[in-house]
């Protein structure tokens, strides 16, 4: 119809309930589509920032569309990626690891829209407490941990584990999403 533009619809290429959870709260109007790709292999960077990068370029170059956004998390103990654990067994070994110490958590975020391509990762450091084997235990057969990065969730019940956070809380939770409001403002997409 003459005069009117097509409504703008932001591709969200995740499976994760978080990321569209969070813009779906600032009122995007989104398109889910998760990408099908492989999270491990010989042809992935080790670095844990340039990881979080690779991954999220594989999963945005997935999925068709004009406005399209992506994101990984990678959780980084002292150089050591700490992917989503395989099972309660490493579930238990991460929060062990993850007690008492300073970690980072790096989430790469890529947006492709019709006039460019951003691809960017954005970094907060978490404390844990000094975790008690039966803590760690009513944690994990929780399984909230399980389907997360580190193996925990900061926004859940994984909230009673922590001691700090530096940065930005929603980097840790997947999404930096006031840095995507403010790209996607920038370029004329607003909620
Ligand atoms: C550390 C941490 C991670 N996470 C989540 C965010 C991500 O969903 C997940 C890390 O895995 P990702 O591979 O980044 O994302 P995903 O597999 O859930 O979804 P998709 O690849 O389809 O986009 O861990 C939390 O929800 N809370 C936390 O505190």
């Amino acid at each position: 119809m003459a005069g009117r533009a097509t409504p703008l619809v932001l591709t969200l290429a995740s499976g994760s309930p978080r990321r569209r959870a969070l813009l779906e709260a600032l009122g995007f109007p989104l398109r889910v589509v998760p990408p099908r790709v492989e999270e491990a292999g010989e042809d992935l960077p080790q670095d844990p920032r340039e990881l979080a990068l690779a991954l999220a370029r594989r999963k945005g170059g997935e999925v068709p569309g004009e406005w399209v956004l992506a994101a990984d998390t990678v959780v980084d103990l002292d150089g050591r990626v700490l992917g989503k654990p395989r099972d309660r067994v490493e579930n238990h070994l991460f929060l062990r690891l993850l007690s008492g110490r300073t970690h980072q958590v790096h989430t790469a975020i890529y947006l492709r829209t019709p006039q460019d391509l951003v691809v960017e990762v954005h970094t907060t450091r978490v404390r844990f407490r000094n975790l008690s084997q039966e803590e760690i235990a009513w944690y994990v057969q929780s399984g909230e941990g399980l389907d997360k990065a580190g193996g925990y969730g900061a926004q859940g019940l994984g909230m009673a584990l922590l001691e700090g956070i530096e940065g930005d809380f929603y980097t840790v939770v997947g999404l930096p999403v006031a840095r995507v409001f403010v790209l996607l403002w920038e370029r004329g997409f607003r909620p």
